[in-house]
């Protein structure tokens, strides 16, 4: 596994200059907030097109400026578990699982839904709605809907953020989970050093 990437990209009076290069399956993204963390996802996702980017993960190319290569974002086969969650309200959890299954493209990878729904503890879940879950429940239906869609890796943007320290601690846990038992590579992004450091020594530092 390796993430490659390049990055050169500015918004207002912020600019991200990212040159990694590793093997490392989980690399952190760290830094102040504001100073692009949530952007550099975003570039990597293909929801924005950055001023200059060479981007490959594990040799697949998402997008090189040079070449004028950019995969759109549904062909990016990365599961994105944003801040804010982003499940369907209209929709109980079953459904919003089911959304992330029928999100599989042609070459997705073999996904094992039982030991997702397993890792991530949500089996008791599935009638229930959005509005009726706590913010933990929350986080991990989320990224059990974004591993349903067999991603070849995982975008999480502070993915802890709003949880008490022990439903943080919960959901760390099963990230480790997910990144050891079910070897989905992830590129993490975290304002705070020490869940960074509990998770990889590879880190890309902004701002
Ligand atoms: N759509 C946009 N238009 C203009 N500026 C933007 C836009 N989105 C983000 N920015 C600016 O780009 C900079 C980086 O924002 P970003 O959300 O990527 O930072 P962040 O490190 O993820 O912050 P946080 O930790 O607070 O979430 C900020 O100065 C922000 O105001």
């Amino acid at each position: 596994m390796s993430f490659d990437i390049v990055l050169r990209h500015a918004t207002g009076e912020n600019s991200i200059a990212i040159d990694h290069h590793s093997d490392a399956s989980l690399v952190a993204i760290t830094g102040p907030s504001g100073c692009g963390k949530t952007t550099a996802l975003n570039c990597v996702a293909g929801l924005i097109t950055p001023q200059f980017a060479q981007i490959s993960v594990n040799g697949r190319t998402l997008i090189d400026s040079e070449r004028n290569v950019s995969l759109p974002a549904e062909s990016r086969r990365c599961g994105y578990i944003f801040q804010d969650a982003r499940l369907f309200p209209h929709l109980r959890v079953s459904a919003n699982l089911a959304y992330g299954m029928r999100m599989r493209g042609a070459a997705h990878t073999d996904v094992d839904h039982a030991a997702v729904i397993d890792v991530l503890g949500i089996g008791g879940l599935a009638d229930r709605w959005p509005a009726t879950l706590s913010g933990g429940e929350i986080r991990r239906v989320a990224i059990a809907r974004a591993l349903m869609s067999g991603p070849e890796f995982l975008l999480l943007d502070e993915p802890l953020s709003s949880l008490d320290k022990a439903r943080g601690e919960e959901v760390l846990g099963m990230i480790e989970r997910i990144h050891s038992q079910l070897s989905v590579p992830m590129l993490y992004v975290s304002h705070d050093p020490a869940e960074v450091a509990r998770l990889t020594q590879t880190i890309i530092k902004l701002g």
